[in-house]
């Protein structure tokens, strides 16, 4: 009997960048990146997450060129870049605040570059206008920075920086300039101009929604390391540790005799106190503290039962429920309650990285 043929495993995607290693000390005592290793797959849109100061715009400034490596490697593309000016290294970088000449117009900011390459002056305009073109700004080249709206600035500031022709795209808080509303049209624009450019984009950002709406692939970082690398999906729905869980949102941390557990607020079900639930769930006794009304759905704060209560304090846990079922059975502040989960809606956390285990306060 033939044997049956074994489906050769798909190749890993050639890496875009690499980091090995890769250490920022500012000062003495802990790195402010602390020897990170990544892989970013080649034309993927990577997300760097984290809250403030975690070190995800020094990695990205390493990346650049813009700030010394302090020791170990970035490599793009198997070439070694970690000692190369900024200039020489195959990225471009798109700032918060766009960057943008005030005194030049929307072409000649795009052009500016290659004006300091030393190419004529045609053929920069011409190389300029074709770009703006291709993110619809042609017809507004003419225009200086403030006689454009912050959505169009950022589609001039993206010109520019593809003027140089990058295989990696480095974007920094690119969306935190902008109001609400234009945020989430330019973040769906900046979604297809890479898919449409084929490039690999490294977007910094603070926003866990911008990275999930973003990211084929999310790094959470926490005191220069990194916590969690994996899909939106996989990062929302299997936390790697407490820190994750807590920074994602939508979780609850709950502690259990075998450790903790992490159950989304949409999956924990409640119950009043007084009924009969099958003896095997896991359970806890809770006394709601909050009821917030949410539009589709109400989102629940609850107090552990018998846990001291200081009139400031978040609520312990969080229950989403769908409007219909809040309303099919409602309660209120003040109700005693019992939270429960099946062992499959429960996901088991690891402990955080190592580094920020020691972290300090
Ligand atoms: N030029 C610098 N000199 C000294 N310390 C710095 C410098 N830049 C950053 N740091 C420190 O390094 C750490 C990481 O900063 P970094 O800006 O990389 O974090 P971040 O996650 O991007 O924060 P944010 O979201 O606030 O920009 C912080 O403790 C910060 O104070």
């Amino acid at each position: 009997m033939p044997l049956p043929v074994q489906a050769p495993s798909p190749a890993p995607a050639p890496a875009a960048i690499e980091l090995i290693a890769l250490t920022k000390r500012y000062a003495e005592g802990r790195p402010a990146v602390d020897a990170i290793d990544l892989r970013v797959a080649s034309g993927s849109y990577c997300c760097l997450l984290g809250p403030s100061g975690c070190g995800k715009s020094s990695t990205l400034r390493m990346i650049a060129g813009h700030e010394a490596v302090s020791s170990g490697a970035i490599v793009l593309e198997n070439r070694e870049i970690t000692g190369l000016p900024a200039a020489a290294r195959g990225t471009a970088m798109m700032f918060q605040n766009f960057a943008l000449f005030p005194h030049l117009s929307a072409l000649d900011n795009v052009a500016f570059s290659l004006k300091m390459k030393g190419l004529g002056r045609a053929e920069r305009q011409a190389r300029a206008r074709d770009l703006l073109d291709r993110v619809a700004m042609g017809h507004l080249a003419e225009r200086k920075p403030a006689e454009l709206s912050g959505g169009q600035q950022q589609r001039v500031a993206l010109a520019r920086a593809l003027i140089t022709g990058p295989r990696v795209l480095l974007l920094d808080e690119p969306l935190s300039a902008l109001d609400p509303f234009l945020r989430l049209q330019m973040r769906a624009e900046l979604r297809r101009w890479q898919k449409e450019l084929g490039l690999t984009f490294i977007h910094v950002t603070h926003s866990q929604e911008e990275a999930m709406a973003l990211a084929d692939t999310m790094v959470v970082m926490s005191h220069g390391v990194i916590e969690q690398v994996g899909s939106p999906h996989a990062v929302y729905n299997r936390p790697a540790s407490e820190f994750v869980a807590r920074f994602m949102g939508g979780h609850n941390v709950i502690h259990t005799p075998a450790g903790k557990v992490a159950v989304r607020t949409d999956h924990l079900q409640v119950a009043p106190a007084e009924a009969d639930l099958p003896g095997d769930l896991p359970r806890l006794h809770a006394v709601v503290s909050d009821v917030e009304y949410q539009g589709a759905y109400v989102l629940l704060g609850l107090q552990e039962q018998g846990a001291a209560r200081c009139a400031n304090a978040a609520a312990a846990y969080s229950v989403l429920l769908p409007e219909a079922a809040f309303l099919a059975r409602p309660y209120q502040a003040g109700q005693a309650v019992q939270l429960h989960w099946t062992p499959a809606q429960a996901h088991a956390l690891g402990p955080s990285a190592p580094a920020t285990a020691q972290a300090a306060p």
